[in-house]
């Protein structure tokens, strides 16, 4: 099932191109970078910044948009999104930007139109809270962080 995404493309996503899926079977479309092309960002190492993409959207109703790190860019040169999966709600009209980290030993550069994440857009179950004073019982119980074992 394929379902409408709109876009609106701020002026300095100007000649740009919009999110595209790499392949068919893509679960994620590629976000760019609509930084000025005579200013690239220079990442240090340790630095974050949030990126712009020029882009802003209404998501389907009931969906969500994840910002996702690419694979390639993180195992290269150690670039990641700090807040990963960053989450832009149905509801957000502002710009879409992605904070990228640096995570890697040398500073690495960021130039208009590079590919910096993919932007996964997924359902949302929505639940209605009904505080208790007891929960039901269950196998596991309290057990966590490990309780299993290694
Ligand atoms: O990687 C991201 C994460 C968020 N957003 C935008 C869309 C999202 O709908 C909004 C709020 O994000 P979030 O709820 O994660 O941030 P918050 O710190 O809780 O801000 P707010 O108080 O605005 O909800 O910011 C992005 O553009 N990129
Ligand atoms: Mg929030």
């Amino acid at each position: 099932m394929t379902l409408a995404l709109r876009i609106r493309r701020l002026p300095h996503a100007d000649g740009l191109p919009l999110p595209a899926y790499a392949s068919e079977g893509a679960a994620g479309l590629d976000l760019v970078a609509a930084v000025p092309a005579d200013a690239p960002l220079t990442l240090a190492p340790g630095e974050r910044v949030l990126v712009p993409t020029g882009l802003a959207m209404a998501l389907p109703a009931g969906h969500e948009g994840q910002v996702r790190p690419r694979s390639g860019l993180a195992s290269r040169s150690g670039v990641t999104v700090l807040n990963s999966p960053g989450t832009v709600d149905e509801d957000y009209r502002g710009e879409v930007k992605v904070l990228l980290v640096n995570l890697g030993r040398e500073a690495v550069e960021i130039a208009r139109g590079d590919r910096i994440a993919q932007l996964v857009v997924a359902p949302v179950t929505k639940v209605t809270i009904i505080e208790t004073g007891t929960l039901p019982e269950s196998l596991r119980g309290e057990g966590g962080f490990g309780s299993t074992g290694r």
